[in-house]
């Protein structure tokens, strides 16, 4: 699976925890992230991550476009919810595309838990079917 990992700057500890807890089964899976994030994420444990621009300069846009190319299939998104953001309409529009292509997106630590236990029990195989469905009829 393709995975983004996005924190906002008050949540960087919580994601270093977070994919510190979980490398294990994040390192069987395509990571992807906002420059600061994946660059704090991969000297914290190591995974190796694909980095975008940094979120105010373009990243979340760069991981909407994944998205909208049908090339993303789960996004954990630490979001500060108590700091306002220069790029909000970003962070917005990808929230966004998530309901639009129905991309699994979780938005805290609380959740993310649940949705890694399901990204390792499988259940986010529909996705392939989806995808496989998708290269047939030639909308990918
Ligand atoms: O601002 C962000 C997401 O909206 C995160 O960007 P960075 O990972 O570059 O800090």
């Amino acid at each position: 699976m393709n995975i983004a990992l996005i924190a906002h700057d008050e949540k960087k500890e919580d994601m270093i925890q977070f994919t510190t807890a979980y490398t294990h089964v994040l390192s069987k899976h395509s990571l992807y992230a906002t420059g600061t994030t994946g660059l704090k994420i991969s000297n914290a444990t190591g995974l190796k991550i694909h980095r975008f621009q940094s979120g105010p300069l373009g990243g979340d846009q760069q991981i909407g476009a994944m998205i909208a190319n049908g090339k993303m299939d789960m996004i954990i998104f630490f979001r500060d919810p108590l700091t306002a953001q220069p790029h909000e309409p970003d962070v917005s529009a990808l929230m966004r595309l998530c309901d639009v292509h129905q991309i699994p997106l979780v938005t805290n630590i609380a959740g993310a838990e649940i949705f890694i236990h399901g990204l390792s029990r499988g259940d986010l195989k529909w996705r392939e079917i989806i995808k496989e469905r998708q290269e047939k009829e030639g909308t990918l």
